[in-house]
């Protein structure tokens, strides 16, 4: 008989809920919560040996991490917290893995800082930037611009079926930018009011594919046919190492519920049963190929998508495991 899996601390099991049910949500966001809560986990085990405690350890990853597929900072997070434990004691284990998750979201914050300034080199005084869903990374890019003193508006795809372009205009307006909301249907006709087009990403394949929000990819399509520059603003730990051995990307495919209500479907099929005819599918993010982009924007300078697998490389080698493989 195989032992029971070891206890992970509640806190774990109230941030995975919590990202699964997207009350936390953004690659970043997610990268940082987990981190936080692997840090709390490590803090309060009470492992009787090493082994209890890197096993306990292992468990909270994984709980962590089976909450949504498609974002890598989230295994890569995981991943880099694991590789830090070191120690011959308990307490040992327990205070060198604390640090390396603060380490990691002090490193997470002050990347996102720099990746801002390398952004904002891109946008001139008086642009217009058009973006999609609530990515924090692109955020810094417009945010530093406007403290080197810039001016800049925006266009803000509402970005159906959640709605994230809500919280983008609302920091937006913190900032006192004019912003301009539109449905994602009217994107094409606004294109020719942008300067540029800037969204963030989940995951940043080995080939320069960007993996972000659903509608991404159309966008992408749309604005190289009018001639807007598409940049991606994307930390370093939105690469996903695994696609450098040619694995792909998992796309989370959502519950019904955020598209079509139960009275909405209904409606629809005129039953208060299930109608096995009426499928509806809800993916959370599309494939952008590297031709329709532009600059990917990291922390470490700006890539032309095709470049990036160069930078994968130095950073994660070639061969990379499950986070709790570490
Ligand atoms: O890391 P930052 O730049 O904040 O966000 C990156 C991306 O994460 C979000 O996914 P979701 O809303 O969690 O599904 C969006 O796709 C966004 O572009």
């Amino acid at each position: 008989m195989e032992d029971d899996p070891p206890d992970v601390d509640p806190v774990v099991d109230a941030t995975a809920t919590d990202i699964a049910e997207m009350r936390i949500r953004g690659a970043a966001t997610i990268a940082d919560a987990a981190a936080e809560a692997l840090a709390t986990h490590a803090k309060r085990s009470e492992a009787s040996s090493p082994e209890a405690f890197r096993s306990g350890m292992r468990a909270a990853a994984r709980r962590l991490y089976e909450t949504r597929p498609t974002a890598v900072s989230l295994p890569n997070a995981l991943r880099y917290v694991l590789q830090g434990m070191d120690g011959e004691t308990v307490a040992e284990l327990r205070s060198s893995t604390a640090a390396r998750a603060e380490a990691f979201r002090r490193d997470l914050e002050q990347a996102q800082a720099k990746l801002g300034e390398i952004g904002a080199n891109r946008l001139r005084d008086g642009d217009v930037v058009m973006t999609h869903c609530h990515s924090t990374d692109a955020l810094s890019c417009i945010e530093a611009a406007l403290e080197d003193g810039k001016h800049v508006e925006a266009i803000v795809k509402e970005t159906r079926p959640r709605k994230q372009g809500h919280i983008t205009a609302e920091q937006l307006r913190e900032w006192d930018v004019p912003v301009t909301l539109i449905v994602d249907n009217a994107a094409r006709r606004y294109l020719d009011d942008a300067d540029h087009v800037l969204v963030g990403a989940d995951s940043i394949a080995a080939d320069g594919s960007v993996i972000n929000k659903i509608g991404t990819s159309g966008l992408a399509v749309n604005a190289r046919e009018r001639g807007v520059p598409v940049m991606v603003a994307a930390q370093t730990i939105k690469l996903h190492p695994d696609t450098m051995t040619g694995h792909t990307v998992a796309i989370e495919m959502r519950e019904e519920n955020e598209v079509l209500s139960t009275d909405e479907r209904s409606e629809i099929t005129g039953l208060e049963e299930a109608d096995d005819g009426l499928i509806v599918e809800n993916p959370a993010f599309d494939v952008t190929p590297p031709r329709h982009v532009d600059a990917i924007v990291t922390e470490r300078g700006q890539f032309p998508p095709e470049s990036i697998v160069t930078l994968m490389r130095e950073l994660f080698g070639e061969t990379i495991g499950e986070p709790w493989e570490a």
